[in-house]
């Protein structure tokens, strides 16, 4: 259980990193709704939970046997993120949009939530983390109920995580803010998103 406890602080700590799933939640919530940035911390933690199952799995060892998937995986997720930088850049300058319809709403939270799941499976800094310290921290033959509780450790801490920085920035004050500077903000972090998607296809043909 010690070991448990070790692998969660530091999932817990990687979690609370700043990075592009960081950046996703804190858009959305700023941007959109709580609701939508509680839907985004959703997708999040859906993301950890699979990289962790993918972890215990042995997605070190596919990644070690496969070094062209890693690439691959690389490219694909370099891509995306330059992909969601371009599309922030594009909705820049546009106000946000009058309050939506309620089926408007509904399809924004869960567009929230699978476009927070793709953000957090494409991420460089979740792939890392689990595919390497993740992975490096678990024991050599973990038993059944490790197994079990590991995966949904990860996504309880998360969705909590990123449920904290939602509840945070979908506040007025943080949101007004936003609204003042919603231009920059946005060009700023598209940048950073398109940036770290480069660096990934860059460093695509590099090992683990
Ligand atoms: N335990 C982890 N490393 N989870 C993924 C972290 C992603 C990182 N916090 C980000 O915002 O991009």
């Amino acid at each position: 259980m010690l070991a448990l406890a070790g692998i969660l602080l530091a999932v817990a700590l990687g979690a609370m990193s700043p990075g592009p799933s960081f950046l996703f939640v804190a858009r959305t919530s700023m941007a959109a709704s709580r609701r939508s940035g509680l839907a985004a911390a959703a997708g999040m933690g859906v993301g950890g939970f699979a990289y962790a199952i993918l972890a215990l799995l042995g997605l070190k060892a596919v990644f070690a046997g496969f070094p062209w998937l890693y690439s691959l995986i690389k490219l694909g997720g370099g891509a995306y993120l330059v992909y969601i930088g371009i599309q922030m850049w594009r909705g820049a300058a546009s106000p946000l949009a009058d309050l939506p319809a309620a089926d408007a709403v509904r399809n924004t939270r869960l567009r929230a939530f699978a476009m927070a799941a793709a953000t957090q499976l494409s991420n460089p800094k979740t792939a890392v983390f689990y595919g390497s310290i993740f992975a490096a921290l678990l024991p050599a033959s973990p038993g059944p109920l490790f197994t079990i509780l590991l995966p949904l450790a990860v996504f309880l801490i998360e969705i909590g995580w990123y449920s904290i920085v939602a509840l945070l920035l979908s506040a007025s004050a943080p949101r007004a803010a936003y609204m003042r500077a919603k231009s920059a903000l946005d060009r700023t972090a598209g940048t950073v998103m398109g940036l770290l998607g480069v660096k990934l296809i860059a460093a695509a043909d590099s090992g683990i």
